[in-house]
């Protein structure tokens, strides 16, 4: 099967020079009913700089990409196909020592709901200078305080809340170091996964503002993960949606957010978008995701899709909308109308 790689961005250069380099990806979990194939054929690749989203619906396989570019899969998980190169060098095949010198120091994650994760009983300025020292452990004591400063600057916590202890800080305040732990090291990437979903809505606008404001001032690549559409489009230059385990559309903000074109965004954005856009388009009834432990490479959506005719046992192929732009369908038709009727 043919996978979307961004030609614009590998042009006239060889593989290993992007930042991020996934290629067929496939990642299966063992389980007691057979191997359930929670990533299937997944492709993308990320610049210095760049912000890619992945969004989709519970149990699509966003986390499982995050935690394999971190090299932190269960024991249960098996990367059953492809190539994850980081800066040139392949991250499926590094042991956990080598793992340890790039976790933390060249790529960070912020996870779901992080700010739980601050020792309750450490000054939030130790945490950190300890994140720092564990992949520095020969900085002087100048460049760590020159570190720090420019740390807590770059999250707009004020200088003198550094010794604070974590029950002193807000939710915000909370996700906001956490945010500076996974810039300690000046990493080249930055994972985040629902960095957002503990906090309220007001608060998750400003960390959001925080965390593209710092990606765009460090030059960090980001990959973003989210279930929600909306926020993935506010953070993200680029997004792929997901539906059971594969991507389904890909291309800019833009491209996916004012013109979605596989049916499964279009119900992704069903609720964003307001009465009038929504006139032309079918929204089907959702019904339970596809079981993936059966391996088919017949249309997965299709089941839900209200556009589906003749797709049955048929596979869905990259469909160009633009040179940015692609969705994954058994239609081109419905893919190239957008959201025109029927
Ligand atoms: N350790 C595991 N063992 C077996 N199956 C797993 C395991 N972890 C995840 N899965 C399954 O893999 C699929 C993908 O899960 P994953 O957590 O990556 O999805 P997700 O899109 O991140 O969902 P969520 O937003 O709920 O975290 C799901 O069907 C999930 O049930």
């Amino acid at each position: 099967m043919r996978c979307w790689i961004p030609v614009c961005e590998r042009r006239g250069r060889p593989d290993n020079m992007s930042l991020l380099s996934v290629d067929h990806l496939s990642i299966g979990y063992q389980t007691k009913k057979g191997m359930l194939k929670a990533v299937d054929n997944i492709c993308f690749d990320l610049e210095k700089g760049q912000s890619l989203g992945f969004v989709g619906e519970s149990g699509c396989g966003k986390t499982t990409i995050g935690m394999a570019l971190m090299g932190l899969l269960p024991e249960n998980a098996v990367i059953l196909d492809g190539h994850i190169r980081f800066q040139g060098n392949d991250l499926a095949s590094l042991t956990e020592t080598q793992w340890q010198t790039v976790r933390g120091a060249k790529i960070a994650m912020i996870f779901q709901a992080a700010m739980n994760a601050l020792n309750p009983v450490m000054p939030v300025n130790e945490q950190i200078k300890e994140a720092i020292i564990t992949h520095q452990p020969d900085i002087s004591k100048t460049d760590l305080a020159d570190r720090m400063k420019q740390l807590f600057d770059l999250v707009d916590i004020p200088a003198r809340r550094m010794t604070d202890y974590p029950h002193e800080y807000s939710g915000g305040m909370k996700q906001r170091a956490i945010i500076a732990m996974a810039l300690a090291c000046d990493p080249a990437l930055i994972i985040a996964d629902e960095p957002t979903t503990a906090l309220d809505v007001i608060v998750q606008d400003q960390i959001l503002k925080e965390i593209k404001k710092v990606q765009e001032q460090t030059r960090t690549g980001l990959v973003f993960i989210s279930h929600d559409i909306a926020v993935v489009a506010s953070v993200c230059e680029r997004i792929c949606v997901m539906y059971a385990g594969q991507i389904v559309e890909t291309g800019t903000r833009k491209e996916v957010f004012k013109s979605p074109r596989h049916p499964y965004t279009r119900t992704l954005l069903n609720s964003y978008l307001s009465l009038d856009n929504l006139n032309d388009i079918r929204v089907p009834e959702m019904k339970e995701s596809p079981d993936q432990t059966i391996d088919t490479d017949e249309c997965r959506f299709a089941g839900s899709c209200a556009y589906a005719s003749g797709c049955a046992g048929r596979s869905p192929d990259w469909i160009d909308i633009s040179p940015t732009h692609k969705a994954f369908c058994c239609n081109p038709d419905v893919i190239r109308r957008g959201h025109g009727k029927s």
